[in-house]
């Protein structure tokens, strides 16, 4: 896991309640549009300063640079798996955060949690309440949920934390407009009023809503959570608002949530609207979906890279839930910026290297039954 550190890198119109500062959430399944839509955030021209934290899938820190203006100033967090950790990892960082706070003189006007699209927002909000530093300086405004109009429906029927996701919002950003018929829209929505039937619903493209729909909202609602989960401020472990950290122990990656080991999850898992089958199944995202991440200190060809990259993207784009990457190509002195979200890519040349930036390539992959090695070999293979 790494940090890097951070701070405010822009300027909406956070509401500063009770001298506290407000909190926004960003959540949503693989590739619905946070980034871009917090690429939209940090761009206005609002007069308001955020620090940003990202919490990313994935070794290697892509995120934090894809996110606009913000090269030193995001704090991203590259554990794999959230639920048990980021509480601890999430109140470090705010800590410190506030720590830069002086009086009379912010650092920051307020704060946005990006979170891997594979997290249950639930831990993320919980941290708001369960530290009593964290919550005597900070106030959860509302948590946001991006929606892919394209791929959501899919992902409702086979992964619990978009679920959960939607649930969980304070508000639901229908984005990706453009990639559905009225039909499809509609249909979607009526699912997502199924598992949510108080939270707005805005339609967007591109994550084109106004700010005002997303910051400074005062929208959380404490009574409607605890009405789902009654212990989401109390958790029950024993020690005063228990938070899981490295200290914890447990391997994330056989990490069975169900509640005979001795170490009682329930707190950081009692989810809104479903009982959790933890000890079941295991963390359905940490059992069949993995990230896998690239990287190559040679430049690649791009046009090999370009074939390489829509041959997998046709051959698995089922499987392949997301995928992004920085790539430095032979003779081009810009950064090609590549986004997927399964069969859909896009591929930018963006600003040019730095002058002493690593010229690097790096991508990641995240994805069911991918084959890593064949990957590395794909990716490798595209070198100039
Ligand atoms: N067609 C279309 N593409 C979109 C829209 N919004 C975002 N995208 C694209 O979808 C891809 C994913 O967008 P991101 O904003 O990176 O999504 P994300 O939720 O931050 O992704 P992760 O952080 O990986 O979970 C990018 O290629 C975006 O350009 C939209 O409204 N329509």
């Amino acid at each position: 896991m790494t940090d890097t550190l951070a701070a405010p890198v822009s300027t909406a119109a956070p509401q500063n309640s009770g001298g506290k500062i407000p909190v926004t959430v960003l959540t949503g399944y693989l590739g619905a549009g946070k980034t871009t839509l917090l690429n939209r955030i940090l761009t206005e021209d609002h007069g308001k300063r955020y620090a940003v934290i990202v919490n990313e899938f994935g070794e290697i820190g892509i995120d934090n640079d894809l996110v606009v203006g913000a090269d030193e100033d995001v704090f991203e967090m590259n554990n794999g798996c959230v639920c048990c950790t980021v509480r601890g990892d999430l109140i470090r960082v705010v800590a410190g955060l506030m720590k830069r706070q002086r009086p009379g003189k912010p650092a920051f006007d307020a704060i946005i949690v990006e979170t891997t699209g594979l997290a249950d927002p639930g831990p993320v909000a919980q941290t708001f309440f369960v530290d009593e530093d964290v919550k005597a300086k900070t106030q959860l405004d509302s948590v946001t949920t991006l929606v892919d109009a394209k791929h959501v429906m899919a992902r409702l029927d086979d992964s619990k934390e978009a679920r959960e996701q939607v649930a969980f919002a304070d508000r639901i950003i229908l984005n990706k407009v453009d990639l559905a018929t009225a039909e499809e829209l509609d249909a979607v929505e009526t699912r997502l009023r199924a598992l949510n039937p108080l939270a707005p619903i805005v339609r967007a493209e591109r994550s084109n809503v106004p700010l005002d729909q997303v910051l400074g909202l005062g929208a959380f609602d404490l009574d409607r959570i605890l009405e789902v989960q009654p212990d989401f401020v109390n958790p029950p472990h024993g020690a005063d608002g228990h938070v899981h950290d490295e200290h914890c122990g447990h391997d994330h990656h056989d990490h069975e949530h169900g509640h005979d080991h001795g170490h009682d999850h329930a707190h950081a898992h009692a989810h809104a609207h479903e009982a959790h089958s933890h000890g079941a199944r295991g963390h359905a995202h940490q059992d069949d979906i993995k990230g896998i991440s690239l990287s190559l200190d040679r430049p690649l060809d791009g046009a090999k890279f370009t074939a390489w990259l829509d041959r997998l993207l046709g051959e698995q784009g089922q499987n392949i839930l997301r995928a992004k990457g920085i790539i430095d190509v032979q003779g081009e002195n810009r950064r090609l910026v590549f986004q997927a979200v399964h069969m859909i890519l896009e591929g930018d040349l963006q600003r040019a290297w730095g002058e002493n930036e690593r010229r690097w390539s790096r991508a990641v992959f995240i994805g069911r039954e991918l084959d890593e090695a064949a990957l590395r070999a794909g990716f490798e293979g595209c070198a100039a």
